[in-house]
């Protein structure tokens, strides 16, 4: 069976959004009325212009933000984000790696379980043991100015693995990574994934990623965002870089431009979203 088929075969729900409505103050909204889920062990990516309120609906999916109005809701008991965020139940990775530069490697990835109350001993050696299927063996001691780029990503990214949150939400992780270390961080994200397998929204800029990476992906095209365009993946995993080149890839990655332009042509002739649908 593939990770697609038990996603489906396990409909419980790791996020269930209901009505979200949220604008800064004397901003107009950026949300109104959206809903959507994410089924439990889902990796779905968010695919959307710079400006339209990805991070900011992070920041509301962390329980950073409080929403005007709507449900925001945690796993299969459906806990509310306010108390799943204090639980700890929601893993944020921010677009900068945000490593404390004062920390070594194992200080930083440790963070996530020390502020779960792990002793700082076992701590260290849950990430000691941790750190080769990382790619980043050896590198305990050293400080985030001596790692590269994707290295210092990895670190962030086992340090929100750590803080034990059954949800992932990865804002563009690899945004301003040169194109061969992007190409080499989205081989081991997905081979880290087939490992743990969290629910992950993923957010990016680029349609190539959000296809190899994902279950589904959700598009926006303007604000307010009332709901998501929506592209199933159903590509076999374990996946790998080199998938981008098979037919079968840039079928879809044509569906999915085109529900982009289509989204955008929408916005431009202000056309109800409803009528904008590809057929
Ligand atoms: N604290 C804030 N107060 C007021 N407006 C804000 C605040 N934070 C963000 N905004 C505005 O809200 C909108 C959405 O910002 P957000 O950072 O969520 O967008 P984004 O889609 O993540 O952008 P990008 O892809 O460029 O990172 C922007 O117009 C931004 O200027």
């Amino acid at each position: 069976m593939n990770v697609n088929q038990q996603a489906l075969s396990r409909p419980s729900m790791a996020l269930s959004v209901s009505g979200l409505a949220f604008g800064f103050p004397g901003e107009r909204l950026l949300f109104d009325n959206l809903s959507f889920e994410l089924r439990d062990g889902e990796f779905v990516s968010l695919l959307a212009a710079s400006g339209l309120g990805k991070t900011t609906l992070f920041r509301l999916l962390s329980g950073l933000l409080p929403a005007e109005r709507g449900t925001i809701r945690i796993g299969t008991d459906g806990m509310d984000i306010a108390h799943a965020a204090r639980d700890g139940r929601i893993g944020y990775m921010p677009q900068r790696d945000g490593l404390m530069p004062w920390r070594t490697v194992l200080d930083n990835a440790a963070i996530g379980l020390e502020l779960r109350g792990a002793p700082r001993k076992a701590a260290r050696s849950k990430v000691l043991e941790l750190l080769p299927s990382m790619g980043l063996a050896g590198t305990e001691r050293k400080y985030p100015h001596e790692l590269s780029g994707g290295m210092r990503q990895r670190v962030s990214f086992l340090r929100s693995l750590l803080g034990g949150g059954e949800l992932l939400l990865l804002d563009e992780p690899f945004g301003a990574l040169d194109a061969m270390t992007r190409a080499s961080m989205q081989d081991w994200l997905l081979h880290a994934w087939e490992q743990h397998r969290k629910t992950v929204l993923f957010v990016t800029h680029d349609v190539d990623e959000a296809l190899l990476l994902s279950d589904r992906v959700l598009v926006a095209s303007r604000t307010p965002v009332a709901s998501f365009r929506e592209l199933a993946v159903a590509l076999p995993r374990p996946r790998r870089h080199s998938l981008v080149m098979d037919p079968a890839f840039i079928e879809l990655k044509r569906q999915l431009l085109r529900l982009y332009e289509h989204a955008e042509q929408a916005e431009r002739n202000d056309v109800p979203e409803s009528e904008a649908h590809p057929r």
